[in-house]
């Protein structure tokens, strides 16, 4: 009989969760930590600007948690030497100028600093002002970095503006007090950066890569979420050895810690909802099998253009409605009518439309197949992917659309 639940403390296992210690890439974190520390503990302020990167096409790597930990540490540590640093998370999908920028680290600040209606530059000057007054420092992650440089509603002017900001507005002790750790996805960050912003690029003292997982590293991470936030007698070292050797990059897997953590969570929901008091193997495969058919790679669609996302949306609604095949001209209708009226955007030429959509089928999300016998002429039909969720699907695709066009991108 179930009488508790499987989970001691369900929130470990959000999304955000930031564990209170980090039992893998703890060196680095205390090793980055360290950077902004010296300097200020040293007395020059707060100026340095540092990076974290990952590789190209891995996600859940621990490029955000390590961020937050570093610049939590960097609190920490100075607070012990009586100096405040103040901390501010930016993520770039959310942020598609920089006025939003500058309004998102003031509101984490506290500062009474009026945004509304006010001009960029303004909120830094006042931003600058606030930290002099009350000798405090800031550090702010600016997470998803490399949307920011190819967003074209933020020049490379506005990046100078922000992370060069003790040339443009020097505080009135001549004392710099704003510094910044970048979170890029991967390493053709630093070359766009070179592009559009050279002397930002030369002046990012430590450049750090995260490479994917390993199981073992994956196993101490497991650990340490069933040990916070599961009943002791609900799981043994072998079904988390399962999982991560299941997403082990050494191991053929593709190195996400969020994958694996969100396997075991899957795992303990199932079996609760079994009414089982403990995890079985057999439970933890099948957990890791679904997680494998739910995975929607967001990196791949986030490439898509806005007008390959639309057509993706609209086939998965069609397979939700319970269509499975959907016609070419009752497809290009609805693109059309969808674009005009729910998006606002001027729908594409047909020779356009046909290299998005085959674009679309040659990543594996769409099938298409010629129609057959009793239609009238001859046509394609189109479906979505069969491994794919169609409901979380939209889901994601929606919000991939809302950040783009936030951020001005077709
Ligand atoms: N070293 C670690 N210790 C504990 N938990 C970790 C560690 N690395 C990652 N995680 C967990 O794995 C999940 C994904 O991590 P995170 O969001 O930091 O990855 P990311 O590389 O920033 O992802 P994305 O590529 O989507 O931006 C989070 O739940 C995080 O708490």
């Amino acid at each position: 009989m179930l009488r508790h639940g499987l989970f001691k403390d369900r929130r470990v296992f959000d999304e955000n969760y930031i564990p209170p210690e980090l039992r893998v890439r703890r060196g680095e974190a205390e090793a980055l930590a360290r950077i902004y520390l010296n300097r200020l503990l040293s007395g020059a302020g707060l100026s340095d600007v540092n990076m974290i990167y990952g590789s190209i096409g891995r996600v859940g790597i621990g490029k955000t948690t390590l961020a937050k930990f570093t610049v939590k540490r960097v609190s920490e540590a100075a607070a012990k030497e009586g100096l405040t640093v103040k901390q501010a998370y930016v993520n770039a999908f959310n942020a598609p100028n920089l006025y939003t920028i500058l309004s998102l680290i003031v509101r984490q600040t506290g500062y009474p600093i009026q945004v509304r209606g006010a001009p960029a530059l303004d909120i830094l000057k006042a931003l600058v002002d606030n930290l002099y007054v009350e000798n405090h420092y800031l550090l702010v992650i600016l997470d998803e970095f490399q949307s920011m440089l190819s967003s074209p509603r933020i020049a490379a002017e506005d990046l100078y503006t922000l992370l060069r900001v003790h040339e443009e507005i020097p505080s009135r002790d001549g004392v710099n007090r704003i510094g910044f750790l970048l979170v890029a996805s991967d390493v053709r960050a630093l070359s766009y950066m070179r592009e559009k912003i050279p002397q930002v690029e030369s002046q990012i003292g430590f450049k750090l890569h995260l490479p994917a997982y390993k199981s073992r590293e994956l196993y101490t991470i497991l650990e340490q979420r069933a040990e916070l936030g599961l009943r002791d007698t609900v799981w043994e070292p072998r079904h988390l050895e399962l999982i991560s050797d299941v997403y082990g990059e050494d191991k053929g897997g593709d190195g996400s810690a969020r994958r694996a953590i969100v396997a075991l969570k899957m795992a303990c929901e199932m079996a609760e909802a079994m009414g089982r008091d403990s995890l079985s193997e057999d439970l933890v495969r099948k957990a890791v099998s679904e997680n494998e058919a739910a995975s929607i790679q967001t990196h791949e669609l986030e490439a898509l253009s806005i007008h390959e996302l639309i057509i993706l949306r609209l086939i998965a609604e069609a397979t939700l409605g319970g269509m499975e095949w959907i016609n070419a001209g009752l497809l290009r209708q609805r693109y059309e009518d969808a674009s005009l009226t729910m998006y606002n955007v001027k729908p594409r030429g047909y020779t356009q439309y046909h290299i998005y959509l085959k674009h679309l089928t040659s990543l594996g999300l769409v099938d298409a197949k010629p129609s057959g016998r009793g239609m009238r002429g001859r046509t394609t039909l189109f479906r979505l992917a069969p491994h794919l969720p169609a409901d979380r699907l939209i889901e994601v695709v929606d919000n991939i659309i809302q950040a783009k066009m936030a951020s001005g991108y077709e």
